[in-house]
């Protein structure tokens, strides 16, 4: 097997035939259970991967949560509790602080976990339990030629906050980067009218892709329709597409339907062209998003 994210996925595909699976080309799981709908999903985080060494362990929890129940709000589910994965460090109970500084934001409660020790660099892991809002439960997989394209914010402030934290600004609002919000309400209010949704956590234009992808068409982007920060310098317009970390919901509507809540028009939904994916005219050059490899 060739290395890298997509290879291993790819590979998971062949072992994968439950439905509540949904091809492991979703965001979440979605399992029909004792007459409820489950939505289930896991996500890791990395020191020096995810977050820089020298961050608040308090910080890292919450992102920790919020990129779960970000997941969760794309289905637009309602989150039920989550299970910590956590390996233990000097500082344990910064991280502790912070999980239930988070849990009570978003009013989630802990349900479990795990904890090891490890000699390598501290991983830690969440699964969220969510229960569905309505039926059918939105997918990437449903989005068809003359929806228009939305998303629910800018993407880029992530990696301004990366770079102000990476170069020791202390006057720059990290905030977006380090404690991300899920977009819960938005995906709740959306998921009965979406002809398809997810959360965009690996850049814009990489999941605007894989959305595509999994729909079987092609995604026209406006790029001067992206909504991007304010403070964001002309010239890093391309990588705020690409760099990741904006936990905003990019969805599908319907031609003429209006979102019930804040969101940029971005695009055009076509029907299956060369590419997943124009920016303009032509399928953008350069990186897509980010990957593990
Ligand atoms: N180690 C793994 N085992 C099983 N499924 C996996 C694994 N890694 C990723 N997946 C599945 O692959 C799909 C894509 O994963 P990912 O890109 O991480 O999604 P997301 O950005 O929503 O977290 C999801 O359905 C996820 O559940
Ligand atoms: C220290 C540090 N370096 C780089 C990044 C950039 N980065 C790392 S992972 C990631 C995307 C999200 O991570 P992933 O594990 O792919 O989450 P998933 O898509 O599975 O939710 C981004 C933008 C970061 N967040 N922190
Ligand atoms: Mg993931």
């Amino acid at each position: 097997m060739s290395s890298g994210e997509a290879a291993f996925i790819a590979a998971l595909r062949g072992l994968v035939s439950h439905p509540a699976a949904r091809g492991l080309a979703d965001d979440c799981a979605v399992l029909e259970f004792g007459g409820e709908t489950l939505i289930v999903t896991h996500d890791m985080m990395v020191e020096g991967v995810h977050w820089l060494p020298e961050q608040d362990p308090a910080d890292v929890a919450w992102k920790l949560l919020a990129t779960n129940l970000s997941d969760l709000a794309a289905k637009g589910a309602e989150p039920i509790g989550v299970l910590l994965g956590y390996t233990l460090t000097e500082d344990n109970a910064r991280f502790a602080a912070g999980l239930g500084e988070a849990l009570a934001h978003f009013a989630v409660p802990l349900l479990g976990g795990d904890t090891v020790r490890s000699p390598g660099a501290q991983t830690v892991g969440l699964t969220a339990l969510g229960r569905a809002t309505c039926k059918p439960v939105p997918s990437r997989s449903s989005a068809r030629a003359g929806d228009s394209v939305w998303i629910t914010g800018p993407v880029g402030a992530a990696m301004l906050g990366f770079e102000a934290l990476s170069s020791g600004n202390p006057s720059a609002d990290t905030s977006v980067y380090r404690r991300p919000v899920p977009r819960l309400a938005e995906g709740r209010a959306l998921a009965p009218l979406v002809t398809a949704m997810m959360d965009v956590s690996d850049g814009l234009l990489l999941d605007a892709s894989r959305l595509a992808e999994a729909s079987g068409v092609t995604l026209a982007l406006d790029p001067r329709a992206i909504p991007l920060p304010a403070d964001l310098p002309n010239e890093r317009a391309r990588d705020a597409l690409s760099w990741g970390d904006d936990y905003e919901l990019l969805f599908t509507l319907p031609s003429g339907a209006v979102p019930p809540c804040r969101a940029h028009r971005i695009g055009t939904v076509l029907p299956r062209g060369d590419a997943p994916l124009l920016l303009g005219e032509a399928p953008p050059a350069g990186p897509l998003g980010f990957e593990h490899c």
